[in-house]
């Protein structure tokens, strides 16, 4: 089935994000209330629970089935010489996940969860968006289709993250064109102070070529994303249709979703930031969307490798909330007054 046809139906989806179920949320911390523990003394873990519950719109939620999702694209803004590496690496890092060599197959197995990679037309990369716009709209539809379709029934939570060379080109220009300011260039897979002076170049002329068309977060989308980037956006759509939770990767999976934060104020409450990736903007990035990461491990590596680490984290919260004893039943003595 086409999730979204035309950019129209898209658009409405993007507006009008279906809700959460708060009542399955109250629940949620009502229990959480009970637990022995001083209330709120689980701090974070205790609101990831709810966040779950209110999510898979489940008063218990439940991990059972976790899918990690790579996305890859290739990058015509490669030709500006934007990264150390060569876009073929985008195909054979491709073909590596296939074979389980990567760092996420490792990490999607020691999280307990299933681990899809979805290449994106790899022989054919987007336009250069210094001259052109990286997608026609076809081409855009089709890859958040394709994003959409990747999302699993019945799944419990999703992971997304992607691999393509440049592309933290395409997250630092969409960050700039959706927010504005400068200096959202960063090292990407290891740039020196140099080529990151070039990146910066390059998206400011980006900007400069499609300063018309920048006050529509999907047009900015399209113009200066990428196949992977809007494969991760139209699976954090559907992902909310279907009462999935997400766990955002880092830089340029959050920016590839950022401009559903601009179409809907709450268009990205059933995502989290899974972890502050290494990659310079991506604090500035989640500051202006408000979302506060959950882990700060030094990573810049992409591929989903920050959220699937994030998963453990997620089942230990609901670990606590399913295990628990509560005071009656432990016969521990609540607060005085
Ligand atoms: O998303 C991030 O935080 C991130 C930071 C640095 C590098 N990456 C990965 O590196 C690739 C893009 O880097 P680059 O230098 O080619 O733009 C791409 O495959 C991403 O998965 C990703
Ligand atoms: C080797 C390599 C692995 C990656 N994984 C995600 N992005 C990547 C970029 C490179 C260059």
């Amino acid at each position: 089935m086409t999730l979204f046809p035309t950019l129209a139906s898209l658009r409405a989806a993007a507006c009008h994000p279906p809700q959460g179920d708060a009542a399955a949320a109250a629940a949620a911390e009502a229990r959480q209330a009970v637990l022995t523990k001083p209330p709120g003394s689980l701090g974070r873990l205790e609101e990831l629970v709810a966040w779950l519950a209110r999510w898979q719109r489940r008063p218990a939620p439940r991990l059972q089935r976790v899918q990690v999702l790579v996305f890859a694209g290739n990058h015509g803004v490669t030709a500006q010489g934007v990264s150390p590496y060569p876009a073929a690496v985008t195909a054979q890092m491709a073909d590596n996940f296939a074979a389980g060599g990567g760092a996420i197959n490792a990490l999607a197995a020691a999280s307990g969860a299933a681990l899809r990679v979805v290449p994106l037309r790899l022989d054919c990369p987007t336009a250069d968006f210094t001259t052109a716009p990286a997608m026609t709209e076809a081409e855009f539809l089709d890859a958040v289709q394709q994003g959409g379709a990747a999302v699993p029934e019945g799944c419990d939570l999703l992971c997304l993250g992607e691999m393509g060379i440049g592309n933290t080109t395409a997250g630092a220009a969409l960050a700039a064109a959706l927010f504005g300011g400068t200096g959202w260039a960063g090292r990407g897979t290891g740039l020196d102070a140099a080529g990151v002076a070039r990146k910066e170049a390059v998206v400011r002329a980006a900007l400069a070529r499609h300063a018309a068309a920048l006050d529509d977060p999907l047009e900015v989308a399209r113009r200066l994303g990428g196949f992977e980037l809007a494969a991760i956006l139209g699976a954090t759509l559907a992902a909310r249709r279907r009462g999935v939770p997400v766990l955002l990767d880092g830089f340029t999976a959050t920016a590839a979703v950022a401009p559903l934060a601009l179409l809907a104020p709450d268009g990205l409450e059933h995502a989290q930031a899974a972890h502050l990736s290494a990659e310079a903007g991506h604090r500035r990035l989640l500051t202006a969307l408000d979302m506060t990461p959950l882990l700060d491990l030094g990573l810049r590596l992409g591929e989903a490798s920050g959220a699937a680490l994030a998963v453990p984290l997620l089942r230990a919260a609901l670990a606590c909330h399913a295990g628990m004893a509560s005071f009656a039943e432990a016969g521990v003595a609540g607060r005085a007054a």
